[in-house]
């Protein structure tokens, strides 16, 4: 029966019904109580507890001031359902719920929030971070992500990871002379600033083999790279394009659209850029110059990663634009637990002059004997996680959670500092600084709590998805932190504020504090200064 037959019928059925009341009343009884059946049995009405937003909007502009909105989700439980936009989302504030949901099903768990702009026009869908885990737009994207995945974990997994210690040392070498011989290191915008060159240089060592050096042409570099950052940070920001709330505006041609027209553009500039930095590591491993770094190890090993110029150049430049502020900024929240607590530093010192002495700067080797300042790291990493909500997973399946309905696409968002402060896992002083939590009454590091893995927090995310360059980050923070106490006594100069913070979009740092950095003996820049020499 063709459409217009079938409406015709239902005319004339609509039509009779007024002839025949009892029969009226039985089709409109039962149509009710299908609706209500219908209605009662949705998995919908099982949503998790949450705060009710407005209209179309939800929850978006309470998200604008986050830690109040975060604070007051608390009060619903574990799992929050909150509707952002339309954009269905769940604020996980349990270490349990997050692994729960995040590393025991991470096989549909893992996918990302869609960025066109960002992810798709500029990056070509090559910025890892936010490339799709299944097959939601294009049965690529899970090929292109396991192999730029792998590619890195290659690179950074702990065996590869040990070739990046002289680096990290050389690194944390320069970062204590450059404090040392600035007069005006005590101002969070110097000191600040040296961190944020230390974790440049060092970035670049580790991916590129090419430290930052004082000269023109790397100053370059660097300006480029972080011009990179803050362009695709500004391309990801909420409301940026209208493309990201109407995607099928992405079907209209490049020419007739600005906006596709300059990502479309920069996807080249930056690729370019990127594809550049490359040449120069191949230049460099053709005269044997070029030391272990990423880009070797993916030049090295091209056949057998199966990754394309593009996947290659983008896999690097993504280390870079990862690991650099979330490095810099976890050294200022370090920076400010040390010089807010002296009796911490000095055990921390106590146990350097122990191990290491006055005649040479700490090794990452050393780290076996100074379980103490693993654990200021560790602690300092629960204590204010430097990427607080994480990256969002995003579920690729209708998940049932303790009797509550989670719809697929929904996006994952964990509250890490609630998480990190679990006093279940962390006892009633979870809200403190204290890095005796991690050790026993030898002195040596306890086994990390449950569903923390090794590292005795969760700031480093979970599943499928979590933190590729832990390792390396945990080596050269280890290392950092080391060689600023064996060289320094840091002390805060007026008011400092533990409890707020700055967010800088996806990173947070404190809020600016002044930090003396007064030379603990007279040899230290000397010590210092003769072992980059003889390197
Ligand atoms: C203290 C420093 C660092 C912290 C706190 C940190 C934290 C994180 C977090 C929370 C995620 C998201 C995990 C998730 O989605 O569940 C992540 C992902 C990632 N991190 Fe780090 N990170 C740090 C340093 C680094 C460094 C130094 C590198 C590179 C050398 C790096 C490379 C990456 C990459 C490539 C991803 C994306 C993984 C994926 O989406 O599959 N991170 N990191």
């Amino acid at each position: 029966m063709d459409a217009t037959l079938l409406f015709s019928a239902w005319q004339r059925f609509l039509l009779v019904l007024p002839s025949y009341p009892l029969f009226s009343a039985v089709v409109c009884l039962l149509t009710i109580v299908s609706l209500a059946q219908r209605y009662l049995s949705s998995p919908w009405r099982r949503l998790p507890p949450g705060p009710r937003g407005y209209p179309l909007l939800g929850s978006a502009l309470a998200l604008r001031h986050k830690q109040r909105f975060l604070a007051r989700c608390m009060a619903f439980g574990d799992v929050v359902y909150v509707n952002v936009a339309g954009q269905s989302t769940l604020i996980i504030n349990s270490p349990r719920a997050a692994a729960d949901l995040l590393d025991r099903h991470a096989a549909i768990s893992s996918s990302r929030l869609r960025y066109i702009v960002a992810h798709e026009l500029i990056s070509g869908s090559h910025f890892m971070v936010m490339e799709g885990h299944t097959d939601r737009y294009f049965a690529l994207c899970i090929l292109h992500w396991r192999r730029m995945r792998r590619a890195m974990h290659e690179g950074f997994r702990p065996v590869a990871a040990v070739n990046y210690h002289v680096m990290e040392e050389e690194e944390a070498a320069r970062l204590a002379l450059a404090l040392a011989g600035d007069a005006q290191a005590s101002t969070p915008g110097a000191y600040v600033r040296h961190y944020a060159h230390y974790a440049s240089s060092l970035l670049l060592a580790i991916t590129y083999g090419r430290p930052l050096r004082d000269t023109d042409a790397d100053r370059a570099t660097a300006a480029t790279l972080d011009g990179i950052i803050w362009h695709l940070e500004r391309t990801m920001a909420p409301g940026s394009h209208l493309v990201e709330f109407f995607p099928w505006l992405l079907a209209i041609p490049a020419r007739f659209a600005k906006w596709k027209r300059e990502a479309l553009e920069g996807h080249k500039r930056i690729t370019r850029f990127y594809d550049g930095l490359i040449d120069d590591v191949k230049r460099r491993m053709a005269i044997g110059e070029a030391p272990p770094c990423l880009v070797r190890s993916l030049v090295e090993e091209k056949q057998h990663l199966g990754m394309s110029v593009d996947e290659t150049a983008w896999t690097a430049g993504t280390a870079y634009t990862v690991g650099s502020e979330t490095q810099a900024g976890t050294l200022e929240w370090i920076t400010l637990v040390l010089a807010a607590h002296p009796t911490v530093q000095r055990r921390a010192q106590a146990a350097l002059d122990a191990v290491v002495g006055h005649a040479r700067a700490p090794r990452v080797r050393d780290r076996a004997q100074l379980p103490y300042i693993t654990a200021v790291v560790r602690e300092a990493l629960r204590w204010r996680p430097p990427v607080p909500l994480g990256v969002p997973h995003v579920s690729d399946e209708d998940v049932w959670y303790e009797g509550m309905f989670i719809p697929k696409g929904t996006a994952y968002i964990v509250n890490m500092q609630a998480c990190n402060a679990d006093p279940d896992l962390y006892g009633m002083d979870a809200a403190r600084f204290n890095p005796d939590r991690y050790l026993d009454e030898k002195g040596q590091l306890k086994p990390s709590p449950p569903d923390t893995k090794d590292e005795g927090h969760i700031s480093y995310g979970f599943g499928r998805r979590s933190c590729v360059g832990k390792h390396v980050a945990n080596d050269s923070l280890f290392v950092a932190t080391a060689t600023l106490l064996w060289a320094f006594d840091l002390s805060t100069v007026g008011p400092f504020d533990l409890d707020t913070y700055v967010d800088k979009g996806v990173t947070t740092v404190p809020k600016p504090f002044s930090c003396k950095f007064v030379s603990r003996f007279t040899e230290a820049t000397a010590i210092l200064t003769g072992e980059l020499e003889a390197q």
